[in-house]
């Protein structure tokens, strides 16, 4: 309990356990005093976009991003979000992590464009680190990472759940996951074509990033960018049930294999790291490309009226 403690400071246990520790002991039928095992251990802690609900006797932490309005990856956002992976992956009660969203219709609507838009060139640099991080955290965990995509999940959302070693989707047809960036007059850097790649092949990450397709539930099965599709209401109790499986595997085995797989693809991003944050850095300001983010989000905030 100390060292969840010390990982989360603002931590408030709930269930049984804070009862136990006071008393610790329960009467049994036969009037006996037994000491008493608490059926589930849950820890819970929230940061001003997460909430991260760590459960001691599976192993299992839910992480839920909590962004209004779209859980858009701002600076703030991914800063939060890789230190909270950091604290699972040293945790080593955590061997799994289900990523999901608390806010209705969307798991992430991907990067926040105002942290791209009418930026300069230290905060755009400082942006661009943040993301390389959350990916590098999520794709190279070696916890189990579940994705439970209970909405859209456009562009940065969508890597994000390609990152996860296994995504559920809502069979909601109104909802899309893609990589975009085209649509939006930008490029897609080669580590989000490359995890893109990894996940559903050549041929259909051709198609999907010159075209800036956002899938639908249906297709986005039928091309493989995710697992499964089940009902809305079922998405998390889905991922608790796909992640038992993935417990059942020996921990060093499973990591060995994962690493295997996905090494090349990080050493790729992590060589070229500061080259990439140079070019990121140098495409966004473009006033080419700050006019296209901005027809882009003036389209967005259209599209309601
Ligand atoms: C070498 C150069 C490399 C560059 C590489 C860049 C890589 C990645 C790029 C990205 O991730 S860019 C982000 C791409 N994301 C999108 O295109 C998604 C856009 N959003 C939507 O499609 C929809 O908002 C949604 C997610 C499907 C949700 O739809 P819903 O109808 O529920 O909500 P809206 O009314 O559309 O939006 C509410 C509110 O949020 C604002 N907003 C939406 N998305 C973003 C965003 N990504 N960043 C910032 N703000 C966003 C939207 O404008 C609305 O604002 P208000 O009108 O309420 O002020």
């Amino acid at each position: 309990m100390a060292t969840l403690l010390k990982l989360f400071p603002t931590c408030t246990w709930t269930g049984r356990l804070a009862h136990l520790s006071r008393k610790g002991w329960a009467q049994s039928r036969s009037g006996r005093l037994l000491p008493c095992f608490p059926a589930s251990q849950r820890c819970a802690s929230t940061t001003s976009y997460l909430t991260v609900e760590m459960d001691d006797n599976t192993g299992v932490a839910v992480v839920t991003m909590k962004s209004p309005p779209v859980n858009s990856l701002s600076l703030d956002f991914l800063t939060e979000f890789s230190i909270s992976i950091e604290k699972l992956e040293m945790d080593r009660k955590c061997r799994g992590v289900i990523l999901t969203s608390g806010l209705p219709k969307v798991f992430s609507a991907g990067l926040d464009i105002m942290e791209m838009y009418g930026k300069g060139p230290e905060h755009c640099a400082e942006f661009w680190r943040a993301v390389q991080e959350m990916w590098l955290k999520l794709y190279g965990s070696n916890m189990i990472t579940i994705a439970a995509v209970n909405g859209s999940s456009p562009a940065g959302g969508c890597l994000m759940a390609m990152a996860c070693d296994y995504r559920i989707m809502a069979d909601n047809p109104k909802y899309s996951i893609g990589l975009n960036e085209t649509l939006l007059g930008i490029v897609a850097p080669f580590w989000f074509k490359d995890t893109m790649m990894n996940t559903i092949g050549f041929r259909a990450t051709e198609l999907a990033l010159q075209l800036g397709l956002l899938h639908n539930a249906p297709n986005a099965l039928r091309v493989g960018l995710v697992d499964e599709l089940v009902p809305e209401k079922e998405v998390l109790s889905a991922a608790s049930t796909a992640i038992s499986k993935w417990l059942a595997i020996p921990d060093h085995a499973r990591q060995i294999t994962k690493s295997m797989m996905r090494k090349p693809t990080i050493d790729r991003l992590l060589s070229h790291r500061d080259q990439d944050i140079n070019n990121f850095v140098s495409f966004i300001t473009k006033d080419s490309i700050q006019k296209s983010l901005q027809v882009y989000m003036e389209r967005l905030k259209q599209r309601k009226t």
